[in-house]
C-alpha cells in the first residue's frame, strides 16, 4: 500500500466565521448576549481567530478605524488580511439575522475538529501505549470533550449552581426587590386571578380593532416601573398622552384639548385638580424607568434588539408589545400567514425565557372573535385577557364592552372566567362594572361631546 493516504480539510465554515465577526463587530449582536458562548477555537481560520482575539480584548468599544490601528501597532495587521480584510469582514453581514444559525455552524464544525483530533489521537494513544488499558484510558478524556461541545457548550447548571441562585433569588424576595407572585398589573380583577405577571411568561392582550387592546395595556404599563412599551403603529407621543390621562385618572378632554374642555365646563381655565393630577401623572411616568419606543421598523429582528438594548441597558422586566399582527417575521416563499406567526412567536417565547422578563403582546381579533392568524401566539400563551364586546350587529348596544374573559393556561378552549372590567372611555381605563342593564332607566339628558351633561 504506497498510494499517499488522502489530505482531506478540517471541517470548517468561512462564511459563517465571518458573518459572526461582522455582527459582533457592528454592535448588531453582543458576546454578553450570545445564545451560545463564543471562544476563538470555534474560528478555523487563524487570522479570523487573532481578529476575535483583539475584538474581546477592546470589548464593546470596537470600531473599525482604531482597530486597522491597533493590529497595525500589533504587527498582526497583513496576517489579517490588511485594513481591506478588516472590512471586508466589517461589512459582510448586513446585520446580525443570522448571528445565531451561523454561530451553530461554527459550534458544529469546531465539535467534529474535535472529534478528528480525539479519534487521532486515540489512534497514536492504540499504537503506542505500552499498558494493557492506557489506550482505553487515553480515549475517554478526549472523547467527552467532543460530546461536550457537540451538545452545546452550556454547562449544565449542577445542585451547587441551582442552590446558589435559589438563595440569591430568595434574598431578593425577602428584600422586596422580587416580587414572589410576580409583578402585578394593578387592576384588582385580574391580579386576583393572574398573581402577576411572572417572568419567562408570555400573555396576550387580544380584542377587536378599537376595542381597547391599548388602552388596556397602557393602563396597566403607566402603573409599573421598569417597562418596555413597543408601539409599531402609532407615534411614542400617543401612548405617552394615553398614559398621562389613565395616571391621572381625569376625563382624556383635559388632557388632549384643556381649552376646549374648560370652555365646555364654563371655565376659562383648566381646573387647577387637573393640572395637578397632569403634573403628578407626568412625574410619574418620567421617573419610573418607563420606556415607549417606536423601532424603525417591523422586523422581528429589529423588535428583538429593541427589546435585548433595553432589558440590558434599562433593566426592563416587563415588555408590551403593541401589536403582533404587525410584526414582520422571517417569510419564506410559500409560507402561510400562519407559519410566519408562529416563527415569530417561537422566536419571542424563546428571548423571553433567555432575558426572563415578562412579555404580554397584544393581538387583534375578528368580528367573530378569531384571533387573526395568532392560533401559534395563542398556543405558546401563558395568560390571556380578552376584551369582550358585544357581537351582535342587529343589537343596539354592538360594539359595547361586555367583560374581560381571563385564561390562564394555553388551552384558552376551556372558556376563562369573566372579569367585571368595561372602557371607561371618559378616563381610557377599564374599571370594575358590568354593562348597564337594558332595563335601568337611560340618561334622558343629552351630553357634549366631552360627556359632561348639557344644562
Ligand atoms: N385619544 C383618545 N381620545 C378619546 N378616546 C380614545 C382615545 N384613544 C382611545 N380612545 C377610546 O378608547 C377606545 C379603544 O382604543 P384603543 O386604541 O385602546 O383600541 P385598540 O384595540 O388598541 O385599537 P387598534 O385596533 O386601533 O389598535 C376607542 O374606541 C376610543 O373610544
Amino acid at each position: 500500500m504506497s498510494e499517499d493516504p488522502i489530505i482531506r480539510q478540517m471541517p470548517h465554515a468561512i462564511g459563517p466565521e465571518k458573518s459572526v465577526l461582522s455582527s459582533l463587530f457592528k454592535g448588531d449582536r453582543l458576546l454578553d448576549e450570545s445564545p451560545r458562548p463564543v471562544h476563538r477555537d470555534l474560528f478555523y481560520h487563524a487570522a479570523h481567530r487573532a481578529l476575535f482575539e483583539d475584538f474581546v480584548s477592546v470589548g464593546n468599544s470596537w470600531e473599525l478605524v482604531s482597530t486597522v490601528q491597533r493590529l497595525h501597532d500589533k504587527g498582526i495587521l497583513d496576517h489579517v488580511g490588511g485594513p481591506a480584510g478588516v472590512t471586508d469582514i466589517y461589512t459582510y453581514a448586513p446585520n446580525g439575522h443570522h448571528f445565531a444559525p451561523h454561530l451553530d455552524i461554527l459550534c458544529d464544525r469546531y465539535a467534529r475538529r474535535m472529534a478528528i483530533r480525539a479519534a487521532t489521537a486515540a489512534a497514536e494513544a492504540a499504537y503506542d501505549c505500552s499498558g494493557e488499558a492506557d489506550y482505553l484510558a487515553a480515549l475517554s478524556a478526549p472523547v467527552t470533550a467532543v460530546f461536550d461541545a457537540a451538545a452545546d457548550a452550556a454547562p449544565t447548571k449542577g445542585m451547587k449552581t441551582l442552590a446558589a441562585d435559589f438563595l440569591a433569588r430568595f434574598e431578593q424576595k425577602v428584600a422586596g426587590e422580587m416580587i414572589a407572585d410576580g409583578i402585578m398589573t394593578g387592576i384588582p380583577e385580574v391580579d386576583r386571578h393572574l398573581h402577576g405577571m411572572k417572568p419567562q411568561h408570555v400573555g396576550i392582550i387580544s380584542g377587536r380593532s378599537s376595542g381597547g387592546k391599548s388602552t388596556l395595556a397602557t393602563q396597566i404599563f403607566g402603573g409599573l416601573t421598569d417597562a418596555l412599551y413597543l408601539i409599531l403603529e402609532r407615534t411614542e407621543q400617543s401612548a405617552f398622552d394615553r398614559s398621562v390621562v389613565q395616571v391621572a385618572r381625569i376625563h382624556h378632554g383635559a388632557v388632549f384639548d384643556p381649552k376646549q374642555f374648560a370652555e365646555m365646563s364654563g371655565r376659562s381655565r383648566p381646573e387647577k385638580r387637573h393640572l395637578i393630577a397632569i403634573q403628578k401623572a407626568v412625574n410619574q411616568l418620567s421617573t419610573s424607568n418607563l420606556h415607549i419606543v417606536k423601532p424603525s421598523n417591523r422586523r422581528l429582528a429589529t423588535i428583538c434588539a429593541e427589546i435585548r438594548r433595553h432589558v440590558r441597558l434599562n433593566k426592563v422586566k416587563v415588555v408590551f408589545l403593541d401589536q403582533i399582527g404587525l410584526v414582520r417575521g422571517e417569510r419564506v416563499k410559500g409560507d402561510t400567514g400562519e407559519a410566519e406567526l408562529r416563527g415569530i412567536s417561537n422566536t419571542l417565547q424563546e428571548l423571553t425565557h433567555e432575558l426572563a422578563i415578562s412579555l404580554v403582546v397584544l393581538s387583534q381579533v375578528t368580528a367573530d372573535g378569531e384571533t387573526k392568524n395568532a392560533r401559534a401566539v395563542e398556543e405558546d400563551a401563558d395568560w390571556w385577557l380578552s376584551i369582550i364586546q358585544e357581537r351582535d350587529k342587529k343589537k343596539a348596544n354592538f360594539g359595547e364592552h361586555q367583560h374581560i374573559l381571563i385564561a390562564k393556561d394555553s388551552h384558552h378552549s376551556s372558556g376563562g372566567e369573566r372579569l367585571p372590567l368595561i372602557l371607561d372611555k371618559d378616563t381610557l381605563r377599564f374599571v370594575h362594572g358590568f354593562p348597564a342593564s337594558a332595563d335601568e332607566p337611560k340618561e334622558a339628558e343629552k351630553k357634549d361631546r366631552f360627556g359632561n351633561s348639557r344644562r
